[in-house]
């Protein structure tokens, strides 16, 4: 079985690593904790074999303490990859750690954004530490505010934004570099449908218009129905259940016909075994982004 099947287990794959690709991962496997003296061991990821197309959508979907996190902190190089292999358009992320850095984009679930500066001085600070040429970075910085929509509120304090805003400050940071891809861990958390939506239309927007590949994790399955090309379902360390939404529902209407129009909640249910949990919804703001963002990092 290759992971280009509808549905896929965890377990290394003979077939061989291809450039072409944005993101692909075999046999992948992360554990905390070291086990000895009966401390506990979580296999957090637990041999995953996985390919992002290059210029696609792919959702990584799954409840609190899957393993979602633990898996973009391997492909983007912040945790080390003890068995198995990652690699980001053909580059391993243990062997060539600076190349992968400088194709990638990463908003991660902990706030990026420092409240005490500007939207636009939130940008320049990504612009200098990911080295945009000196000469480039004004319109660089420019051109990433206008992505996200917010040219207008870009010398404003940070601190002053909604919830929205700051996701979507957090995406021009990781923009400002052009990346080849872009990486978001649960980008939508905590957001009312509204700011979600317009987190969404950016990504959309910025990936039509450069054809950057976009690896997301999210919870939200609605999102991730109508946004990804591609999901994987992943809970307790193993992709469940890889392809297009639509692939999966068929698949699960086939083997439960009492199940005429299965949502992808319905598609977790089947190969998961068990319910997806849900987030906290409310736009709030600076400060409640820094609380839910803390708060989704520490459950799981
Ligand atoms: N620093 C850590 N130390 C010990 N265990 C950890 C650590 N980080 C994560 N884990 C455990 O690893 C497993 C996977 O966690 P991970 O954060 O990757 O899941 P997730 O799907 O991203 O969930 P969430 O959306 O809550 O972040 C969980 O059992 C979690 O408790």
């Amino acid at each position: 079985m290759t992971d280009t099947d509808t549905t896929a287990v965890g377990g290394a794959s003979a077939a061989p690593p291809d450039p072409g690709e944005a993101v692909i991962c075999r046999g992948l496997e992360y554990s905390f904790g070291h086990g000895k003296r009966g401390s506990a061991r979580t296999k957090a990821v637990d041999g995953v074999d996985l390919t992002v197309h290059t210029g696609e959508v792919f959702g990584l979907l799954g409840p609190n303490g899957a393993g979602k996190t633990t898996m973009i902190r391997a492909i983007t190089t912040l945790l080390p990859v003890p068995a198995g292999m990652a690699q980001v358009f053909g580059n391993d992320v243990a062997r060539r750690r600076m190349e992968v850095r400088r194709m990638l984009g990463y908003v991660p679930q902990q706030l990026s954004a420092d409240g005490g500066l500007t939207g636009r001085e939130n940008v320049e600070l990504f612009a200098r530490v990911f080295d945009v040429p000196r000469g480039e970075r004004g319109p660089r910085v420019a051109q990433a505010l206008a992505a996200v929509d917010l040219t207008e509120a870009a010398d404003r304090l940070a601190g002053t934004y909604s919830g929205g805003m700051v996701r979507r400050l957090e995406l021009a940071q990781a923009l400002v570099s052009a990346p080849r891809l872009l990486v978001l861990d649960e980008p939508t958390i905590g957001l009312d449908p509204i700011a979600r939506t317009s987190v969404w239309e950016c990504i959309d927007a910025v990936r039509q218009a450069t054809g950057m590949t976009v690896l997301v994790t999210t919870h939200y399955m609605d999102e991730a129905d109508q946004y990804c090309d591609r999901v994987g379902l992943m809970d307790r360390g193993k992709i469940r259940a890889l392809g297009t939404a639509e692939q999966l529902k068929v698949q699960v209407s086939e083997q439960n016909p009492q199940l005429e129009h299965p949502t992808l909640d319905d598609v977790f249910r089947h190969f998961a075994g068990r319910d997806l949990g849900r987030g906290q919804e409310s736009e709030g703001g600076f400060s409640d982004v820094r609380r839910t963002r803390r708060t989704a990092s520490r459950v799981g």
